[in-house]
């Protein structure tokens, strides 16, 4: 083992330390913060985030009518739920509902648009100036974070609704505490219909897949363990194969990046396919399995290494009236899925699946996201991370600030 212990807080070694994952004392002593606990909590956080947002009054969002274009403003985690929001509206919204992730608002964004501030923290720079912007332009706001924060400020002050997010450190541990109040502006702007239902069916699957991964639980029965075994010292690939499956990929790509340190590419597989399946024929795909002899145990393999491991998200479970309404049609990328995988497994790259389940598209997306959250921060204490703290990121944010 090589540990590092650096003065900036680095901490970890490069091999993988299978044993830690079983000992569940030792995952809670490297996971101080309580990671597992709280990524454990995204059913409560759909629940309770479902009742705080029912509390807040949201009906001068649609008193103008429907607006020209929807616009979801923040950085990292809070941006995804954007990119939630969109895919749950899907292709037959009405309005285009865009993601954006810099500083401020798009230039064009004006009275006839709704922005949407999102940060967990309600101090994201981002955040805020998109909230400014949009108070000064006249557009309509609601900001979503922790209360009692600038983000909150600057909603009462342009008396706009704020809906409040209690603060889980970090955010991406606030996935769906956040992404549930976005979902009900966009269904009061009438850009999604999800209901009540929806919210209940999403939080039993989030606790039952956080069931599943407790870390209690040993690696052969618990899939948030196994998918971390299987990614151990891999470059990590991530495709899904609907609009859906590609939030969750790009998901996995961010907590694999934080929880984990691990570089990911991650997307969507329809994109993939013209130019980045290429990868399958590299270095660290076809070429470094050339010779493997299937049959040897795992554990022999030469770990010195690196390997691509192609993780397939796959979402076929689209109702016949969200199939006719997609871009394409499911049975394309269906078939995209399968080929990528002829293709990996003709080069001996290691496949891992995903398979969405549930009714809603919000449950197969939780479908998609629970255990891989889980699986990121498993395989980030597997080398003695502290998923939770990245010293990067800190190092980061002083570096920038004023
Ligand atoms: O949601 P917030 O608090 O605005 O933070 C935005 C992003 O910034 C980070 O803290 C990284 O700087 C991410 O973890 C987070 O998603």
């Amino acid at each position: 083992m090589n540990p590092l212990e650096g003065t900036a807080g680095v901490r970890g070694h490069r091999e993988i330390d299978l044993s830690l994952l079983d000992d569940a004392a030792a995952l809670e002593r490297n996971d101080p913060g309580g990671m597992l606990r709280a990524t454990a909590s995204a059913g409560a956080q759909v629940r309770e985030s479902a009742a705080l947002a029912a509390e807040t009054d949201l009906s001068a969002l649609a008193d103008e009518g429907r607006p020209r274009a929807v616009v979801i403003a923040g950085v990292g985690t809070a941006a995804r739920t954007g990119d939630i929001l969109e895919t749950v509206a899907g292709p037959r919204c009405p309005v285009p509902v865009l993601a954006h992730r810099s500083a401020g608002i798009p230039g064009w964004v004006g009275a006839a648009d709704v922005v949407i501030a999102v940060s967990a923290s309600g101090r994201s720079p981002e955040a805020l100036a998109a909230a400014e912007a949009a108070g000064r332009r006249g557009a309509r706001l609601v900001a979503i974070g922790a209360p009692d924060t600038q983000l909150h400020a600057l909603a009462d002050r342009f008396r706009a609704p704020f809906i409040p997010v209690p603060r889980r450190a970090p955010a991406r541990a606030s996935l769906w505490g956040l992404a549930v109040p976005v979902l009900l502006a966009g269904r009061q702007l009438g850009l999604v219909k999800v209901n009540e239902a929806d919210f209940a069916e999403t939080a039993a699957r989030l606790d039952a897949d956080a069931d599943r991964c407790r870390m209690t639980l040993e690696s052969f029965v618990n899939p948030g363990k196994s998918l971390a075994l299987d990614l151990a010292l891999s470059v990590p690939i991530v495709w899904g194969s609907s609009p859906l499956a590609n939030v969750a990929a790009r998901r996995f790509g961010d907590t694999l990046a934080a929880n984990a340190r691990y570089p990911a590419v991650a997307g969507a597989l329809g994109e993939a396919g013209r130019g980045r399946v290429g990868l399958l024929d590299g270095v660290y795909g076809g070429l470094a399995e050339a010779g493997r002899d299937i049959f040897a145990d795992p554990s022999d393999e030469d770990e010195s290494v690196t390997r691509l491991r192609l993780v397939l998200l796959r979402d076929g479970g689209l109702s016949a009236d969200e199939e006719e309404a997609d871009g394409e049609p499911s049975v394309v990328e269906e078939k995209r899925a399968e080929a990528v995988q002829q293709l990996a497994e003709r080069r001996g790259v290691r496949v891992s699946l995903i398979t969405a389940e549930g009714g809603s598209a919000l449950e197969r997306l939780a479908s998609l996201v629970a255990v891989p959250d889980f699986a990121s921060i498993y395989l980030g204490l597997a080398h003695g991370f502290d998923p939770m703290a990245v010293p990067a990121v800190s190092e980061m944010k002083e570096l920038v600030s004023p």
